[in-house]
């Protein structure tokens, strides 16, 4: 379980952007963040694993305050896939390998390589294993992002707009991934994600954010024509088709 409470942030000399967020996420649960073009998503996902330190608020996870904690203790806990993919002269093998970094003492050990090889493996990443970074295209390296935190084997997931780059069949198999380890009760992930479809489709709960406050939160109940007017302005139907909730913008 994470529990956010009042978290605030804004940027030096700048206006509040968060505006004491709230919320509480239970284990093994995939979590959508849905909200406008600087509507403060990537802010408040920043704030979650202290890559920028909150003016006021916590951030607990099973008991333990994060924000106490050294950036080490929190890559063990917290993994990060940004917005934008690194083009570095690293092959693939190598960048997820960074993902032991955390646990590393003198070296990776057999169980770092054999971490590494699994997530490779169920991102079909593999045969690109010796390719250097800089010579993939963006898509490509947003799932090797996502595969190097994977082997941080981290108990929070946090990705902002993962599928960005990635082409319809990447999107599903990339999101399917996040939602079994998730379904496994492994990991609690959360995703900065713009495609409500594929949110629907994926996530089981949605957290709706508005000028840096959390407007709506639970379950796909409360992604409704109301809400997506509030957030985004646009008249939207969400319809159930078999079974499946879509949303069609009129
Ligand atoms: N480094 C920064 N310095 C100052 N202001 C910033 C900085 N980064 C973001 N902001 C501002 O904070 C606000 C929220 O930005 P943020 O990137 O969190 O929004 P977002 O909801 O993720 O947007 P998007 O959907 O466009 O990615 C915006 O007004 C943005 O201009």
């Amino acid at each position: 379980m994470i529990e956010i409470k009042d978290l605030r942030y804004h940027y030096q000399g700048g206006p509040e952007i968060l505006k004491s967020i709230s919320f509480r996420l239970e284990e093994g649960r995939f979590l959508a963040i849905l909200g406008n073009n600087g509507a403060g998503k990537s802010t408040m996902l920043k704030c979650f694993n202290k890559i920028i330190f909150p003016d006021s608020g916590s951030v607990v996870m099973d008991g333990e305050e994060i924000l106490n904690l050294s950036a080490k203790e929190v890559a063990k806990r917290i993994a990060f896939v940004a917005q934008t993919v690194p083009n570095n002269q690293i092959t693939v093998h190598d960048m997820v390998m960074l993902g032991r970094r955390p646990y590393m003492r003198w070296g990776f050990t057999q169980e770092d390589h054999k971490i590494v090889h699994e997530v490779m493996e169920s991102l079909h990443l593999l045969h690109m294993r010796g390719r250097f970074l800089n010579e993939l295209s963006g898509g490509e390296r947003q799932k090797v992002m996502l595969a190097r935190a994977l082997a941080q084997q981290p108990k929070i997931l946090l990705l902002d707009e993962p599928t960005s780059s990635l082409d319809l069949k990447n999107q599903y198999q990339v999101l399917q991934a996040v939602k079994d380890i998730c379904g496994n009760g492994q990991i609690t992930a959360m995703v900065v994600i713009h495609d409500l479809n594929l949110a629907l489709r994926f996530c089981d709960r949605f957290l709706l954010l508005q000028n840096g406050e959390v407007c709506r939160y639970g379950k796909q109940e409360v992604l409704d024509r109301k809400a997506i007017w509030e957030v985004y302005g646009v008249h939207g139907e969400v319809l159930d088709i078999q079974g499946r909730k879509i949303v069609m913008v009129d």
